[in-house]
């Protein structure tokens, strides 16, 4: 079905009639598009019952998008649909900044004026909005200085916002105190010449210092300007644009900023990078359009030099919006950054919390990256739990290895960082950068973070992948029951008070009709347990073969022979034989390090703790409540070709 006129001749299916078809002639467009184009095809199911849009020529062709998208939301029965809404904001960056010979004149700033009237009308509430340098107010030639003074004017037409006072990257400042002092210069500017500093909105030149966050900025705009919102084409990279997201750190809402084709460079309309053709096929259903059509929300940015000479950006503006009126029933209108942020966050609420990539993995993000930070440090192995595993002793195994260097200790979480797993990782990757000194990156010691409650952590595979997707992942498992068992007594001597009033069986078996604080330790305590669960979460991010899964029996009984087999899984160098550095301590009972002659030094009195053995019926009841689980684990395991660990088999046995 690739003509109108094969597609007139088809019977769709004679004995489903009556079919209705449409037919368009690609009468829009270049020669070599005039040929007619088959189309779409609407089959009302009469004969299935399933009722069907058919297209006809893929959907290269523009106007089959905008159908495709009405096909979608017609057989779903406007499940499937998109709001016909769109915002679009404008930004005109680099107020004052352009070079002499491509700044506005007078006339420049009345033709902006005009458009923007006329964009009012297609647009609602539609404002340019200016985004200025003050440094370079009145750089210019005489008639583009007059072009600066018409701006300011004209100020109270516009809305504005900060840019930087000298147009200098952020990332380049290590001192949140220098920056502030350039804000407030700007700042003053504004307040000077009347220019209205309540927007609550900026962007930094280049993107630096929005994405990857550098905190400086952060706190100098919340603290000069008030910054709620901003916009970043960075996030979490430039291509592909349709997977650009946004964010909210330290009370700043990113907003992802779409791209017009507009940048310094594209100056004049005749000599748009690949002819005034190809500006006007991304307008006339390419990418500009596409881009309306795919994001409930637009944040377009322009630069002063784009409105000036032959007004490439006035023609670019104006057309597509008459197109888009034209062709679609989008509603168009626009509004300030702070009530489009609230409305994206409203759309997208999941996009709120951060996903913090390595900077370093990004050419142009290692660009905009601060040269006083570092990210060849980050860990390249992660001990994920869970909790009482024997996490602590394989730390300190791991630690003994001079290929292996720990993170810092941290004052607040103490030997466990948790970052990837609670709020610690809203605070950013510098908070977690910290506990890995640059000094690292240097050596040849790879560096290593052990918090056992990553392993069940919803959130951890997805955000460790995000920073670290070629690291090392171990984890350490022993029979779950046990574990929940030496799990509870842990936070019993922690003083918990919901563990210290109730009874281990209790809990384990409390039902959904429990008081809610008994039924949220009921599930902590095993949740964890339920190893395949967690562990196909992990392999939805990571590749089998960067998973380690440690028999804890083995750990707490052959340390040696386990630490071997994890050094080749590392790749490590040199090879350290284990049973010089650790030894049997029988008053512990466990395997410590070996430190002078015949002394050892052990982990505390927390880890190994001396308390009654389980009650029978407890064991009983955990051994049915894990079998589901405890079955699945180890298919895994074979599946994944990993052996089968005895507590495992013990566990499935029917003894
Ligand atoms: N070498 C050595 N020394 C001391 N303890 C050892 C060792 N090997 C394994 N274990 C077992 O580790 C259990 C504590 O596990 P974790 O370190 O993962 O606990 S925590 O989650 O970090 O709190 C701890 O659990 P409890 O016996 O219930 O205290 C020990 O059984």
């Amino acid at each position: 079905m690739h003509t109108n006129l094969r597609l007139k001749n088809a019977t769709l299916n004679p004995a489903s009639p009556p079919v209705a078809w449409a037919v368009r002639q690609n009468d829009y467009g270049s020669d070599e598009n005039r040929s007619p184009l088959a189309t779409v095809i609407q089959d009302h199911g009469r004969l299935d019952g399933v009722q069907r849009v058919l297209f006809g020529s893929g959907l290269q062709f523009w106007l089959h998008r905008l159908l495709f998208l009405d096909a979608l939301s017609y057989l779903s029965h406007g499940q499937l649909s998109l709001s016909l809404e769109r915002w679009i904001l404008v930004d005109i960056d680099d107020i004052f900044v352009g070079e002499r010979g491509t700044r506005l004149h007078e006339e420049d700033v009345s033709a902006l004026l005009a458009s923007q009237a006329a964009l009012q009308r297609l647009v609602t509430g539609f404002r340019f909005n200016l985004g200025f340098s003050a440094k370079y107010y009145h750089h210019g030639t005489p008639l583009e200085n007059r072009g600066d003074d018409a701006l300011l004017k004209n100020r109270e037409h516009f809305t504005w916002f900060c840019h930087m006072w000298n147009h200098q990257q952020p990332h380049l400042y290590s001192n949140v105190t220098q920056l502030e002092t350039e804000m407030m210069l700007n700042k003053q500017f504004a307040i000077e010449h009347g220019i209205p500093t309540n927007s609550c909105y900026s962007v930094s030149p280049h993107h630096s210092g929005v994405y990857p966050v550098h905190e400086p900025l952060y706190e100098a705009w919340r603290k000069v300007w008030d910054v709620k919102v901003t916009s970043t084409e960075e996030y979490p990279h430039l291509r592909p644009a349709r997977l650009r997201r946004g964010f909210r750190h330290r009370g700043v809402m990113v907003l992802p900023r779409q791209t017009c084709g507009l940048f310094t460079h594209t100056l004049l309309l005749e000599r748009y990078p690949g002819g005034r053709q190809r500006l006007d096929r991304s307008i006339q259903g390419g990418e500009l359009f596409q881009t309306v059509i795919n994001n409930p929300i637009n944040i377009f940015m322009t630069h002063m030099s784009n409105y000036g000479n032959d007004r490439l950006a006035l023609y670019t503006f104006e057309s597509v919006v008459k197109f888009l009126r034209c062709w679609t029933n989008v509603r168009l209108a626009s509004a300030p950054p702070l009530a489009l942020a609230d409305k994206y966050f409203q759309l997208r609420p999941d996009e709120l919390n951060p996903l913090w990539g390595n900077p370093c993995d990004d050419v142009r993000h290692r660009r905009i990256w601060s040269r006083s930070k570092w990210c060849g440090s980050l860990p390249r192995v992660l001990v994920v739990g869970p909790q009482k595993t024997g996490s602590t002793a394989l730390h300190t195994f791991l630690a003994l290895h001079p290929a292996l260097a720990p993170n810092l200790p941290s004052p607040s979480t103490y030997e466990e960082l948790q970052f990837f797993n609670n709020n610690n990782y809203l605070k950013g990757l510098d908070w977690y950068l910290n506990f890995f000194p640059a000094s690292l990156s240097n050596s040849s010691q790879i560096s290593f973070e052990k918090s056992a409650t990553y392993f069940d952590g919803e959130l951890v595979p997805r955000r460790a992948h995000a920073l670290l997707p070629t690291a090392k992942i171990i984890i350490i498992l022993i029979s779950p029951s046990k574990r929940a068992y030496s799990w509870y007594q842990h936070i019993r001597s922690h003083g918990d008070p919901v563990a210290k009033n109730y009874t281990f069986h209790t809990i384990i078996t409390a039902n959904d009709s429990a008081p809610k604080p008994l039924k949220d330790l009921r599930n902590r305590c095993l949740n964890p347990g339920k190893y395949s669960h967690h562990l196909e979460r992990w392999l939805a991010e990571y590749s089998a073969h960067q998973l380690h899964v440690i028999d804890g029996s083995l750990l707490r009984a052959e340390p040696a022979a386990v630490m071997n087999t994890l050094q080749k899984f590392l790749k490590l160098t040199p090879l350290i034989d284990y049973n010089k550095l650790l030894k049997y301590d029988p008053k512990k009972g466990f395997f410590c390090q070996v430190t002078s002659g015949e002394k050892t030094k052990c982990l505390g009195k927390s880890k190994g703790r001396i308390y009654p053995p389980m009650e029978e019926r407890s064991a009983k009841f955990l051994k049915r409540y894990y079998t589901p689980h405890n079955t699945a684990l180890s298919k895994l395991l074979v599946r994944l070709g990993r052996p089968v660990p005895q507590w495992l088999k013990d566990e499935l046995s029917n003894g």
